[in-house]
This record gives structure tokens, sequence and C-alpha cells, in this order.
């Protein structure tokens, strides 16, 4: 019964043992997958999408995928209806069923993409890739132009700091605006039917997943860094396996 779902005691996590009546947030780049070469080459396990409807379902809604990707990329990978929440928290699906809620936000001026798209042309291997409310210099190809890219970005917020903030992602520079951020997601979706009264248990491996780690843990629940608790993408995906077996641990009451 979707009540009694127990998630079972992550194993990096000394002390912490099965986690009773949960609300699942997971992050999906370098936590649910492992980190490609390029944003379109992850390669998601064919077994992923139904493991994380199917989870879903035993936790009657209570889980969201919560990631920087734009909604339309996290519909692409996992093409199943579960609660999302895209762009850092930009855009946010708590019901599949329902359309995307969008926060009224700021967008960048068309000035500063076009920069960006003359860095690139400069330094063939980085590509920008768009948000909707902002947008990324990936450099991973063109590790040598990490540097400009960095200078650019921080120049063109520079220009508006109180509208846009950088951040730094994984061999990748982002404008996101300000008040959106995975932190402000958790809060939303916490805040809701089926989340609210759940234990959050937010996974993520990445700098910009602290602020939703600590929102879950301000709501009485627990931020989990993927390294520490897990190893890797398929440790989690092992777990996550484990809670979803109808014999294993996410069928019993604790
Ligand atoms: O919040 P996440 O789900 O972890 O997404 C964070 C960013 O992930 C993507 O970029 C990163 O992953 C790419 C694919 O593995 C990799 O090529 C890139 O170097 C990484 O920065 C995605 O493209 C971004 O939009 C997300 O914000």
């Amino acid at each position: 019964m979707a009540g009694q779902f127990v998630l079972p005691a992550p194993p990096g996590v000394p002390g912490l043992g099965s986690i009773g009546r949960p609300a699942l947030l997971l992050d999906f780049d370098g936590t649910l997958v492992e980190i490609a070469a390029t944003p379109d080459a992850v390669r998601v396990p064919p077994d992923l999408p139904g493991l994380l409807h199917r989870l879903s379902d035993e936790l009657a809604g209570a889980l969201a995928v919560i990631s920087g990707r734009p909604l339309k990329d996290l519909d692409h990978f996992l093409p199943v209806p579960i609660a999302m929440a895209g762009d850092h928290g930009a855009t946010l699906r708590p019901d599949p069923a329902e359309p995307a809620l969008r926060p009224d936000l700021p967008a960048p001026p068309a000035a500063w993409r076009t920069r960006a798209d003359a860095l690139v042309a400069r330094h063939p291997g980085t590509l920008v890739e768009d948000k909707a409310h902002g947008f990324v210099i990936h450099y991973r190809q063109a590790p040598e132009a990490g540097p400009e890219a960095e200078a650019l970005m921080a120049s063109l917020v520079a220009e508006d700091p109180a509208a846009f903030d950088l951040l730094e992602a994984r061999m990748a520079w982002e404008i996101r605006p300000r008040g959106a951020s995975k932190g402000t997601a958790v809060e939303a979706l916490m805040s809701r039917p089926p989340f609210a009264g759940r234990v959050p248990v937010f996974i993520g491996d990445d700098v910009t997943d602290e602020e939703g780690m600590a929102v879950a843990r301000r709501f009485g629940g627990h931020g989990l860094r993927l390294q520490d608790a897990f190893g890797s993408p398929a440790g989690l995906r092992d777990w996550l396996a484990r809670a979803a077996a109808p014999s294993g641990p996410g069928s019993t009451t604790p």
C-alpha cells in the first residue's frame, strides 16, 4: 500500500536506517544517469523510466525529478508521467497531468546570447544550451575555453546582478534568473499534496543540488550526496530497484 512504502537504508550513510513515508526528489545528470560528453549524449538505461514510474506509483505520486535541464529534455529522456521541476526550479510540473507552472522570472537580453554565440564560434567544441530563463556555455569538449566562458558569463551577469546569478556547473557556466533554484522547487513541492507531510529525500551530485538538500533537511528530511550515499548513478539505480522490488524493503512497514 502506498502509505506503507519504506525506502531501504542508503548504503553509504552510517546511522541512517530505512526511511518511512518518504518523498523522493532526484537530480538527473550525474545522479540518475552518468555524465556524458555533451548534453544530448546521455544514455538512459532502458529500464530507468519504468522504474521511476513504478516508484512514483508506490509513493502515491511523491517522486519528482528536479533538474537544471529544461522540461522538454526531461520529457524526452524520461517519457513517463512523474512530477518534474526543470531549469533549476524555474519551471515546475508537480502534477504530470497538468501544464507546467512557470513563475514570472526575467529572461536574459538577446544581446547576451549573441555574445555567447561569438565565444562558441571562436572555440570549436563549446556549445550553448538554452533554458526558459537563461542559457549555458558548455566547454567539456574544449576545456581551454573554460576561463574565457567564465569571464564572459560573469561580465554579462554583472550588467544585471539583481536579476541573474552566475552558476558554475560541471564543465559549464550558466546564467540563471534570481528567484529560482532547486531549493525553491523543493519548497514548492513539499508544500502541496502528495508531497506535503512526507519525509523529503533529496539525492544529487552537484553544487546546485545543495540548495535542494538544504530545503529537504529544513522539511525534516535528508539531503544525500550521491557520491557518499550510493557511490555512483549505477549504485543509486540499484538501490531504487531494490526499493521498488515487489518483495523488497519498499513493501514493508518499518
Ligand atoms: O540538475 P542536473 O539534472 O544535474 O543537470 C545539470 C546540468 O546537466 C547537464 O549538463 C551536464 O551534463 C552533461 C551531460 O552529462 C555534460 O555534458 C555537461 O558537461 C554537464 O554540465 C545539462 O546540459 C544542463 O542543462 C544541466 O543544468
